[in-house]
Order: structure tokens, then C-alpha cells, then sequence
């Protein structure tokens, strides 16, 4: 559904001239840094997935979407949607494509939400009966009710943000892209968008790749996440593959029955974080030992009451794969 085949984005950068008249000289300088936003990654994204793109700032994020949509066009590399080359079949492409961008908006600002949409109809050719058809449903499942004839400056975060995703579907697009869907948002805000996200995803059968810096949209939205730090895909799999290959140590914490002993012999694969007279927490490695034994040995120990277990959370596993930079590689060219 979604291909892309050793892509690459590289930007010309002029170097910025220093002394007098320098942005003159700036402007006609044939010495530019060639900065690699994207290093040919490769993924796919398969009809009805929903992939967590993600990264940190500067990653190199938007430029893969903006390849994705047609905007940009690789340097090298190609990238097919539904078989289509976005950059060549943009027109063909977009009809397939909604997107949704948490920080600005595609409608109107100082227009009732309605003839926003009336706009967008008019623009994409859109079938009239059908998109009315499709609107009715939409406002049914975004609640736009509420809020309908409103200007768009007018609404709540929350309200625009279903306002556009009502706009991103008005053509009835098989693929949608979102681009930080919860920023701003306040709790109770930010279910509701999630909410509406699973079920477009798993009712409405739309494929979703959602670029977000909120690990919480990721844990309880995606499937699968692709990780990108420094313009190069460096994980993409599941998130509990991920917890498999991120090797950060389980905490557990067991209560026991009154008095304990622990061996006077340290276990080189547990290691005791915090001791009280009836509780013990330790940390071990899921890879080295299962949770079963780490309790059949501390069963030894005393008589255990209760037991609570901590997974690393998904934030500081990915704040590990982060921590793996390789200095961005920049070079200078004179043409
Ligand atoms: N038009 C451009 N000209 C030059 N450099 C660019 C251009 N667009 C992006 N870059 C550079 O490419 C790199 C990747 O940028 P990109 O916007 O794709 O990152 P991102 O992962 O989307 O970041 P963020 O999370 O902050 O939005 C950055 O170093 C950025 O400065």
C-alpha cells in the first residue's frame, strides 16, 4: 500500500557569507553544505496498519512525509502509494490520501466549519449527493453537531482538531496521515481523538501512519512503529518486539509475610534496588531470567504477600534507541 525503496532527501544549504554585504554574497555563493535530511531508508506499510512514525527533532519526519505526499521528491529512491508515484501522479495520489496536521489547519478561519467543507467539495471535484451522504456520516461519528456553523477561530483545540479530521475524509481517502493529532490537548481531549483514530482505523479500514512525539498516542494507537533518528530508520517492528529487544531491567517489588532473608551470596542477575524489613525491590533483565524463577528463588527468601511488577515504560525505551547517534554528517560542496 505504502512503499518506499531506499529513499533519500538531501538539501543544498549556502553557506552563509560573513563581513560586508553578505547576504548578497550569500545569495550568489556557489559553496553550499549538503545536508542529508532523510539517508535511504526503505519501509512498508501494508492496507490496513497503523505504524507510529517517530523520531526526535530534526529527525528527518516531515521530509519522509512530504515524500510520501508528493511535495518533495527524493534525491534518490522511489516511493509508490497504491502502485502511484506521488510526485509524478500527485493529482491521482491525493485521492487516496487524507492528511491532518496538529499545529495548523486546511480550513477556513474566519468561515463556519460547514462552508469549509462546501469549499473543499467544490475544489477536489467532489461528488455533491455522495459527499453530503459521507459528511452526515462523519458528523454523526465526530460530533460536529456541536459545532458545525461555528468559524473556525471559534473552536475548542479539540473541536478543530475533529473539524479537520472531518475534512482529511470528506473524499473518502483509503490512506491517512497524521501529523501530531493530540498536541495542545488537554486529557480529556486527547481520548477522544484517539478514540476516533482506532475506529477509523479498525472500522472504517483506514491505513494510518501517525507521526507524534507523545508515547502515550503510540502505546495505546500503534501496531507497529518505525523509529528514525538522524535521517535513518534504526527500528521497525512492534512495540512488544521492541520491549523484547530493548534489554532495560524489570523492577519488582515483593512484600513478605513479616521477616526475610536474602542469600548472603550476591546473583550476579538481580540486583537489589531497595530493602525495608518486609519488602525488597529488585531489578533483573527479562532476557536473562524469567519472572518465574526470579519468584521460585525468592520463595526461599521468606513468605511472599504481594507482588508488583513495572515494565520499562515505552518513553525510556525509546529515549534508548535514541541514544545511539551518529554524528550528523554534513559536507561541503563547491559546484
Ligand atoms: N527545506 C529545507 N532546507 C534545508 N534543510 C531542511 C529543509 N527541511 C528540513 N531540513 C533539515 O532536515 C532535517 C530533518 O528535518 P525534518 O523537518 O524532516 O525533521 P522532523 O523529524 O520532522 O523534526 P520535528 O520533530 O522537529 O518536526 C533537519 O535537520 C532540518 O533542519
Amino acid at each position: 500500500m505504502i512503499e518506499a525503496r531506499q529513499i533519500q532527501k538531501q538539501f543544498k544549504i549556502p553557506v552563509v557569507k560573513k563581513g560586508r554585504f553578505s547576504g548578497i554574497r550569500t545569495l550568489f555563493s556557489r559553496e553550499y553544505i549538503i545536508k542529508e535530511a532523510v539517508k535511504e531508508i526503505s519501509f512498508t506499510i501494508k492496507e490496513g496498519d497503523f505504524v507510529g512514525y517517530i523520531g526526535p527533532n530534526g529527525a528527518g519526519k516531515s521530509t519522509t512525509i512530504k515524500m510520501l505526499t508528493g511535495i518533495l521528491h527524493p534525491t534518490q529512491g522511489e516511493v509508490k502509494i497504491m502502485g502511484l508515484n506521488p510526485h509524478k501522479e500527485r493529482r491521482k495520489v491525493v485521492r487516496h490520501l487524507g492528511v491532518v496536521f496538529g499545529q495548523r489547519t486546511q480550513l477556513w478561519w474566519d468561515l463556519p466549519v460547514i462552508d469549509s467543507y462546501d469549499i473543499l467539495t467544490v475544489m477536489y471535484k467532489l461528488d455533491k449527493k455522495e459527499t453530503e451522504k459521507r459528511l452526515s456520516q462523519l458528523t454523526e461519528l465526530l460530533g460536529l453537531h456541536e459545532f458545525i456553523h461555528t468559524p473556525v477561530r471559534k473552536l475548542s483545540l479539540g473541536q478543530r482538531m475533529r473539524a479537520d479530521i472531518a475534512a482529511s475524509l470528506l473524499h473518502d481517502p483509503e490512506i491517512l496521515f497524521f501529523d501530531e493529532p493530540t498536541i495542545g490537548l488537554d486529557v480529556i481531549a486527547k481520548k477522544k481523538i484517539r478514540g476516533l483514530l482506532k475506529t477509523l482505523n479498525k472500522e472504517m479500514k483506514k491505513t494510518v501512519l501517525l507521526t507524534t512525539h507523545d508515547m502515550d498516542d503510540i502505546e495505546q494507537l500503534c501496531e507497529k512503529v518505525i523509529v528514525i533518528n538522524d535521517g535513518q530508520i534504526v527500528y521497525n517492528d512492534s512495540i512488544p518486539q521492541l520491549r523484547n529487544d530493548i534489554g532495560l531491567p524489570t523492577i519488582m517489588k515483593v512484600s513478605f509475610v513479616g521477616d526475610f532473608q536474602t542469600p548472603t551470596i550476591h546473583h550476579n542477575m538481580i540486583q537489589i534496588i531497595e530493602r525495608t524489613n518486609s519488602t525488597i525491590t529488585i531489578q533483573y533483565n527479562r532476557h536473562q531470567m524469567k519472572a518465574m524463577d526470579v519468584l521460585n528463588m525468592m520463595q526461599n527468601w521468606g513468605e511472599i504477600e504481594d507482588i508488583h511488577m513495572d515494565e520499562p515504560q515505552l518513553e525510556e525505551m525509546i529515549q534508548e534507541i535514541y541514544q545511539t547517534p551518529e554524528a550528523s554528517k554534513e559536507s561541503l560542496v563547491v559546484s
